[in-house]
């Protein structure tokens, strides 16, 4: 062994363990010498005796079903293997034998141990499963409302008096979204990538915007699941105008309809959207990455 330190023994028959478990593993030996993944039982267990008598139930909550990868000082491993008198069923039990403490870090559900068909077919099933990661994201914005500016959110121009001031279009819930997005992708926001100071930007459709957020999630692999906002506006009334919002964000994005929901509501007369100020609007997104 030289001068490695820690020895992992991980059971041939458990094909689905993970990087995470096998960081868990070494994370909790370097504190306790002597640690396995487990998990806790889910069914109540049954001490049976004979013609199938149960003698004892005991207290699901004490009982963890022991897994691989088992870890141990390298020291302490050879020395209880040295003072091993009998078989034992897992590398842990013999170490207690020898006097150690062994303690439980948190396995996996899914590093299921291959033992009879029915198991085969368990794990054939898991390692077909596609492994897909999900993420969340937020976003949130507001501006001013300027009188004689066209004012335009989700790239449709409502009739107002008054339109968001900017140096893009103003269009408030598509700043949102693309917040949400990039928030999710975890790449930055929107002043990141899409800078104020940028002259190429006045007066820019933010529809362009939201199809070049599409472009910088591609990078990093991001699929959009779905994206809802709320636009909080005193006036005007916004809903008419939703079914287009939705179909020029989902045209822009690449998605389908369904997969962006749009929303309005007033603050009842309360602050600056409340006072007709301004415009405010929440979005969250959900990203998968297959
Ligand atoms: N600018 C707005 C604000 C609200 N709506 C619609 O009215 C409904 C009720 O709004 P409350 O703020 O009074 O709860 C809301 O659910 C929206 O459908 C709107 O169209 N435009
Ligand atoms: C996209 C940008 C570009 O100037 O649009 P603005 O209209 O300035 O809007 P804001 O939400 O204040 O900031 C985002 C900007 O990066």
């Amino acid at each position: 062994m030289g001068e490695r330190r820690w020895v992992a023994v991980h059971d041939g028959a458990r094909p689905c363990v993970s990087g995470d478990v096998l960081e868990r593993a070494l994370a909790e030996v370097r504190g306790t010498g002597a640690a396995i993944a487990a998990v806790p039982v889910k069914d109540t267990i049954k001490v049976v005796g004979e013609e199938r008598v149960i003698s004892d139930t005991p207290d699901r909550a004490t009982l963890w079903a022991a897994q691989t990868p088992q870890v141990f000082d390298y020291q302490i491993l050879l020395d209880a293997h040295r003072a091993a008198g009998v078989e034992y069923t897992d590398d842990a039990a013999m170490v207690e034998a020898a006097g150690h403490r062994v303690t439980v870090f948190w396995g996996d559900y899914h590093n299921l141990k291959v033992t009879t068909p029915e198991d085969l077919d368990m794990v054939s099933l898991l390692l077909a499963r596609p492994a897909v990661e999900y993420r969340v994201g937020n976003g949130a914005d507001a501006h001013a409302l300027a009188a004689g500016r066209a004012l335009v959110l989700g790239g449709v121009t409502v009739p107002h008096p008054a339109g968001l001031a900017g140096h893009s279009d103003g269009d408030a819930l598509s700043h949102a979204v693309i917040d949400a997005l990039l928030g999710a992708a975890g790449c930055g926001d929107i002043g990141t990538h899409f800078p104020p100071e940028d002259p190429s930007l006045a007066g820019i459709s933010s529809l362009l915007l939201l199809e070049r957020t599409v472009g910088v999630l591609a990078e990093g692999g991001w699929c959009i699941a779905n994206v809802d906002a709320t636009m909080l506006a005193q006036r005007p009334r916004l809903s008419p105008h939703v079914p287009l919002m939705r179909r020029n964000i989902a045209t822009a994005l690449s998605v389908e309809q369904s997969q962006v929901s749009v929303k309005a509501t007033t603050t009842d007369y309360l602050g600056f959207t409340g006072r007709e100020e301004g415009i405010a609007v929440v979005a969250v997104a959900l990203l998968y990455r297959p």
